[in-house]
């Protein structure tokens, strides 16, 4: 027997930042929208991702604060207790994994909520947990996000290792942990479990930590992070983990590594396969969904968030599906610009990135130059005994690229983002007046060493 067709005019596949964005101020405008979510409202972030990690670095960073008293304002006994930690995040930051108020909220968009896995299985049609069918008049929005990618490394499989979502629910920190890949979510769990008192090794298969960025950042951060005892080893090439009673044995090539817990933090991929993607015509072995500066994908399909492999940030997923909402709409919005993508990696000191890296903006045959100092350089970074560092890539008039590495590096990040963006010509950068003594002074030194 044939299943009833529920009309709407815009069905969106997946409810994280980017999906939620578009559905809901789709249904404030007054469009009939379905929101299929086949786990939590809310998608990665709030529950296992940025929400409950800043939680973590949050409190990790209050314990190397007290640390750094006895050298400069007296004495501090800091003792480490991850059990307000998991009772924030439990409690404040996702409702014990409790998505009531995001699906209220979008209830009172007028959205309609639709629980359970759907899968595009015609032009305009989606078909959720096999079985409700779906019509979308107008068109379908695919922010399906993406999930933690696990390498297929010999015994791995099958073996209770964690990824950020066992990460994210832990009730205590481990005593030891073995961190494989050494990118934003490596760093990040592996500096807040070593301040909670983990025995922690960093497993990263490129040259340097945090490889995609600057690599005077990973740099830096390999410097910080043999101070505080984490252990790193890079170019490691894992052969072989094993897990027997509460331990695991990791084996790379040069040595073997044993620990209580195993992260695997190497990186996300998206199944397209399994969201239907073929029924509209688009690669179903693909790695992301290729769109176009509206967010379109073919006739009558738009994608956002991680999904478009356009950076896996929830500012870019947010972003995107402002840009798809406008053209839902047949608004006239900005069409999609990446030249200024920032983003932050939130270890001690905080990594900041806008734009190119130098070796970005040398492949793309640009007349490149580079400056960089110490974040000490500026008053405050000395003040603070911080440590960190300010890198610009410029072109021949404007910055291109930046990263800023320190106390409150995400937030100096800033100025350089806006400028950036703005292209902004150097030399309005440089006679324009910088407060003192703060850390973003850093940056008129970087800028008057360009070369
Ligand atoms: C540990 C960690 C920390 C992070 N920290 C930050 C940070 O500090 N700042 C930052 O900007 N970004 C951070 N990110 C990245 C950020 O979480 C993601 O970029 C963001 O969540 C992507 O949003 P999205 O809407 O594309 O997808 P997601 O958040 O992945 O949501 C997609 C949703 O779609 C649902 N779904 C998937 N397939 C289907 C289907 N077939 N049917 C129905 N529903 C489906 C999923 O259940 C999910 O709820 C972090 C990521 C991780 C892993
Ligand atoms: N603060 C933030 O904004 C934040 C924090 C965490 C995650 N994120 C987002 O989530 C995404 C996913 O993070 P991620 O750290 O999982 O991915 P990633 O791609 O940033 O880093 C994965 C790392 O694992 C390494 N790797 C891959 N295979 C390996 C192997 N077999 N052995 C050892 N190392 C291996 C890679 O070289 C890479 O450095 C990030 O790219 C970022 O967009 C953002």
């Amino acid at each position: 027997m044939a299943a009833d067709i529920e009309e709407f005019d815009v069905v969106v596949l997946g409810l994280g930042p980017g999906g939620e964005q578009v559905a809901g101020r789709l249904a404030e405008a007054g469009l009939a929208v379905a929101g299929v979510e086949s786990r939590l409202v809310g998608g990665e972030c709030p529950y296992w991702a940025c929400v409950p990690t800043k939680m973590m670095v949050r409190a990790a960073d209050l314990l190397a604060e007290g640390g750094r008293i006895p050298s400069m304002a007296g004495e501090a006994t800091v003792v480490p207790d991850w059990a307000p930690v998991a009772r924030r995040i439990r409690e404040e930051a996702t409702d014990n994994w409790d998505d009531k108020v995001a699906a209220d909220r979008f209830h009172d968009q007028g959205g309609t909520l639709v629980r359970g896995r759907g899968r595009i299985t015609a032009p305009g049609e989606v078909t959720v947990d096999g079985s409700r069918v779906l019509r979308a008049r107008r068109g379908i929005v695919v922010a399906t996000g993406s999930q933690p990618a696990v390498p297929p490394i010999a015994g791995l499989a099958g073996t209770p290792y964690w990824t950020n979502r066992e990460a994210t629910e832990a009730e205590r920190a481990p005593e030891s942990i073995i961190v494989l890949g050494g990118g934003a979510v490596g760093v990040e769990f592996g500096q807040v479990l070593r301040r909670f008192g983990a025995e922690v090794t960093v497993l990263e298969a490129a040259g340097g930590l945090l490889p995609s960025e600057e690599p005077e950042a990973g740099e830096l951060l390999a410097e910080v992070f043999a101070k505080e005892g984490i252990t790193v080893r890079t170019d490691a090439k894992v052969t072989r983990v094993d897990h027997h009673g509460s331990a695991f044995t990791v084996m790379t090539e040069d040595g073997s590594h044993r620990a209580e817990r195993l992260l695997v933090a190497t990186g996300r991929r998206c199944d397209l396969a399994a969201i239907g993607v073929g029924a509209v015509g688009l690669e179903e072995s693909a790695q992301v969904i290729k769109v176009d500066d509206r967010m379109r994908a073919a006739e009558g399909v738009w994608a956002v968030g991680d999904v478009t492999g356009e950076g896996a940030f929830t500012h870019v997923a947010v972003y995107q599906a402002r840009v798809a909402l406008a053209d839902i709409l047949g608004e006239h919005g900005p069409a999609a610009d990446y030249r200024a993508v920032p983003r932050v990696t939130f270890t001690d000191p905080e990594v900041g990135a806008v734009g190119l890296t130098e070796r970005q903006a040398r492949e793309r045959g640009l007349a490149v130059r580079t400056a960089a100092t110490p974040v000490a350089s500026s008053a405050r970074g000395w003040i603070h005994r911080g440590v960190g560092l300010v890198k610009l890539v410029a072109d021949e008039d404007a910055l291109v690229g930046a990263t800023v590495a320190g106390p409150c590096g995400g937030e100096v990040l800033g100025l350089l983002t806006l400028a950036v963006h703005e292209r902004t010509p150097l030399d309005r950068l440089t006679s324009m007046i910088y407060a003192y003594p703060t850390f973003h002074r850093a940056v008129e030194d970087t800028l008057s060493l360009l070369r």
